[in-house]
């Protein structure tokens, strides 16, 4: 079942033509990739998502993107409410200045949970879901950015998760991390796919290839193939796919 169907999809900074008719499904339960070489516009396809690119001064979108068939860009959608259903990490992990604890019940918090015994609930349930739980469980109270750089980006996930989403946009979640940090995180999504819809931009195609189930390879802001992972990647159909997969570009 389609968690996102974005139809011709289009997306100007101003007279800059960012993206460039796209129709792509994101499957509930999948984990979606999205590569491409710099600039192609993986992070602003991501962002669209969930209406981050708002915030962009002269940003304008035509076309459709339906999240479990409603119009996110309708007038009548709660983009706070998206942003709860559409969660996000990005590429440098950024928590709060606080402690560890604070960082996972900010979210929970602002949409109104006060309850200090479901607020402990829901910070033990989010850094466990984010596999950091057994390392920070004696240390709560810690301030977050004491922690190691791959810490901070699963208490980040943690954070994400808090406020319950249907949707994790990963915006290249492992490029600051080292090697050990990335296939915990990557580890991670394989678990986390049970229960969310995952998207996450990558430069490294080894990494889709070990994540995802669906690849989608972008250039110059057109979507050039979409696909199960492993046929884009062993047979791809376009020779722009082939050349971009086999490093001859990007
Ligand atoms: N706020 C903005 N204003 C104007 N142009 C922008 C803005 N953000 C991105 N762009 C342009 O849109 C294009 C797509 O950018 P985007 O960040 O989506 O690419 P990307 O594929 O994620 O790149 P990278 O892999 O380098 O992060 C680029 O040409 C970029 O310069």
């Amino acid at each position: 079942m389609s968690k996102f169907i974005v139809k011709n999809m289009n997306l100007y900074y101003g007279n800059f033509h960012a993206l460039k008719d796209i129709s792509i499904n994101i499957e509930k339960n999948e984990i979606t990739a999205l590569i491409g070489p710099s600039g192609c516009g993986k992070s602003t396809l991501l962002k669209s998502l969930n209406r981050m690119n708002d915030l962009v001064e002269g940003c304008k979108i035509e076309g459709e993107i339906l999240l479990d068939g409603e119009d996110i860009y309708s007038e009548d959608f709660n983009v706070n409410l998206l942003r709860k259903r559409v969660g996000m990490v990005f590429q440098k992990p950024n928590p709060f200045p606080m402690s560890i604890y604070d960082n996972i019940a900010y979210g929970p918090r602002t949409h109104g949970i006060k309850n200090k015994s479901k607020l402990d609930e829901i910070v033990e349930r989010s850094l466990k879901a984010a596999a950091i739980w057994d390392e920070v469980k004696d240390d709560l109270k810690k301030n977050a950015l004491r922690i190691s750089g791959g810490q901070q980006q699963r208490l980040c996930i943690a954070r994400a998760l808090a406020v319950e989403p249907e949707v994790l946009l990963m915006d290249e979640p492992t490029s600051a991390l080292d090697p050990i940090s990335t296939a915990k995180i990557e580890e991670l999504i394989q678990e986390l796919k049970k229960i969310y819809t995952i998207v996450i931009v990558t430069h490294n195609m080894q990494q889709a290839t070990r994540v995802s189930d669906k690849t989608a390879f972008l250039l110059n802001g057109k979507l050039i193939e979409f696909g199960p992972t492993v046929e884009l990647f062993s047979v791809p159909k376009n020779k722009k796919t082939e050349d971009y997969i086999t490093g001859r570009f990007g």
